[in-house]
């Protein structure tokens, strides 16, 4: 179960901050997740406007965590992120479970700063794109020394996408984490124009290439995707009253 994965096979673009990893889990660990999932009580969920999320391993804080402790059934692959990656320093403590219906996704955003800056991603049912979006004030931060290369563009980096297939592990971190807003656009069409990991997320994909992969510009979001984004919060408090 510990044997650590070389993360330079899975490495995309020029980014050698995001990382995808087709199948880190079979089809029976999809439906027990799912199936645990389901199983939390109506008032486990939280409904946003546009997905429903579970909260898992406690409150996050600017500060820091109040803590509850996972249950075994998400330690058990989050255990497996931490020791295969080798990219956490702590065990991860804190899971969101995201669900989308077809038409729903998540706005462009920025992680937290409560969190350790390496994300882990996992993807249950429907396929769905995540957009990867320069950050604009990063982008400032990054060059405040000399302004001139914002305004004429030249530092800029591009826009990119990753196709997020059913069984796998998406991992960010570093530029990537801090550099770029992510998210998911809330239609039931997603555009592949931009992915970068197209080839890689089709491989061992038997329901698609009725189409060969070279043709296909878009999906249909037809089913609910639910994610689980698993992250570290270093800053535990162990005593409410001291928080
Ligand atoms: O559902 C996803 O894949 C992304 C979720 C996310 O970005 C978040 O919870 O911060
Ligand atoms: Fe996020």
């Amino acid at each position: 179960m510990g044997a650590k994965l070389d993360l330079g096979d899975f490495t995309l673009g020029s980014l050698p901050t995001i990382i995808y990893i087709p199948n880190f889990f079979s089809d029976s660990e999809q439906a027990q997740l799912l199936n645990q999932v389901y199983q939390a009580p109506v008032s486990k969920w939280k409904s946003l406007k546009n997905r429903r999320l579970q909260n898992w391993g406690g409150v996050v804080h600017e500060k820091g965590l109040l803590p509850q402790e996972l249950p075994a059934w998400l330690t058990k692959i989050t255990q497996r992120i931490y020791e295969q990656t080798g990219l956490f320093p702590a065990p991860i403590n804190h899971v969101l479970i995201n669900e989308y219906l077809p038409d729903q996704g998540i706005m462009p955003h920025q992680d937290g700063p409560a969190y350790f800056p390496v994300v882990a991603i996992l993807s249950l049912g429907s396929p769905v794109v995540m957009n990867f979006i320069p950050h604009p004030k990063i982008s400032a931060c990054v060059n405040s020394a000399d302004d001139s290369d914002i305004a004429n563009g030249s530092n800029t980096p591009d826009p990119f996408s990753v196709l997020l297939m059913p069984h796998s592990l998406l991992i960010f971190k570093d530029a990537a984490y801090s550099g770029y807003l992510h998210g998911i656009e809330d239609r039931n069409v997603h555009n592949l124009d931009k992915v970068v990991n197209l080839s890689e997320a089709l491989k061992q994909e038997e329901a698609v290439p009725a189409k060969s992969v070279q043709e296909l510009d878009t999906i249909q979001r037809t089913d609910t995707r639910v994610s689980l984004t698993c992250r570290v919060v270093l800053k535990v408090h162990k005593n409410l009253f001291k928080f």
